[in-house]
């Protein structure tokens, strides 16, 4: 068992409110990832759990039981930092062993948990080497190895990926997700990457600022974003948000444009709204069921496709389209939009106001 749960969290360091009534709660087994930009309160949630951080309120259960209270090495919780941390006069044999050997388990226990993970992380090769010896991604295998060889109730893993190169962070995306599902250990899992986090997690927290905005699967959290912030955070190219109000069948542009309003919405007339709307959703060839015009901006080639900026007004409009698409700045086109898949916010309050009416 290896269930998370905190509740209320709250923690200031001098003026600074880190968290602000931080609950989250992670269920046995799931990969939850605590997504959020520098400085929203990730790191000082997990040390909460971890018990190394002092609470101003709030509580930290673990396997259902209150353990605010207690030390750290009474929690039986792994963390993984960015930073790899291993003894660089230890081999990798030794860095990993070196939890258990703490424990004192015997000569064969060891040397078959040893062997157990790095076959698991494929580092069989490299267990005789020294930190030295080892690239960044290698020795982000072993201190993954170490942490996990000691089999706790749950892994806190503070951004681990950071410090390695886009092809291995990718690589190692997988491979983190196939570890987690053979442990079927319970990760909670700090990153400011929302492609780490929609990629790998079973459940994603969306923290601002101290407050957890959205909890939710990968799909919902994307899908069905609770506020503007979510919408504009969670996705590349990021979601275009227009300002505008309803009246009558129509939605009316702060630019001038006009659409037809959604069905599902309830705003009432005159309310000012934001229309979000996904690069995916729209098209610059005759795709969706109503169209906004607009001319070329720029266009970001980025192989498998292109993003073309169209701009409205004053309003940048970010479209997903075919790598091949050409065109010149300033040139007018209409950007057909698919108005099933659009979003709308409260101007005011940022909240979603779709959901009820779908
Ligand atoms: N020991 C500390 N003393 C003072 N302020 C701190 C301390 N630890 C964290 N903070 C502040 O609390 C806020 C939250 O910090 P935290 O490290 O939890 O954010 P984070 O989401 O993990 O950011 P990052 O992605 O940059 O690591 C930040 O404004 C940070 O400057």
């Amino acid at each position: 068992m290896g269930t998370v749960a905190v509740h209320g969290l709250c923690k200031s360091f001098g003026k600074v409110q880190a968290l602000d009534g931080v609950t989250l709660d992670v269920p046995d087994g799931s990969f939850f990832v605590v997504l959020g930009p520098s400085g929203a309160g990730k790191t000082t949630t997990l040390r909460a759990i971890a018990g190394l951080e002092k609470l101003d309120a709030g509580s930290v259960h673990l396997n259902g039981r209150d353990a605010t209270g207690d030390a750290p090495a009474t929690r039986d919780l792994a963390m993984v930092f960015q930073s790899y941390a291993l003894y660089p006069r230890h081999t990798a044999y030794e860095n990993i062993a070196s939890p258990l050997r703490a424990r004192r388990c015997s000569p064969s226990e060891i040397a078959a948990a040893v062997k157990q993970m790095s076959s698991l992380l494929h580092i069989e090769r490299l267990l005789q080497r020294r930190p030295a010896q080892l690239s960044g991604g290698e020795m982000q295998r072993v201190a993954l190895a170490r942490a996990l060889v000691r089999r706790p109730r749950a892994f806190l893993m503070d951004e681990p990926l950071t410090n390695l190169d886009l092809k291995l962070r990718v690589e190692m995306r997988t491979e983190l997700t196939r570890i987690h599902r053979s442990l079927g250990a319970t990760f909670v899992y700090v990153t400011n990457d929302q492609v780490e986090a929609l990629s790998m997690a079973d459940q994603v927290a969306v923290l601002k600022e101290g407050k957890v905005q959205q909890v939710g699967t990968p799909t919902e959290v994307y899908e069905r974003p609770a506020n503007q912030w979510v919408a504009g955070f969670v996705g590349s190219p990021p979601i275009s948000l227009l300002a505008c109000h309803a009246e009558g069948d129509r939605l009316v542009g702060a630019e001038g444009w006009t659409l037809p309003r959604p069905r599902w919405t309830t705003a009432e007339d005159g309310r000012a709204l934001l229309l979000g709307l996904r690069a995916e959703d729209l098209s610059v060839e005759q795709r969706g069921n109503a169209s906004l015009s607009g001319e070329l901006y720029g266009l970001e080639p980025l192989g498998d496709r292109t993003v073309v900026d169209v701009r409205v007004g004053t309003e940048i409009l970010k479209v997903k389209a075919r790598p091949t698409v050409t065109g010149t700045p300033g040139e007018r086109l209409l950007v057909t939009v698919d108005l099933d898949r659009a979003h709308l916010f409260d101007a005011g309050t940022g909240l979603s106001l779709a959901e009820a009416g779908r």
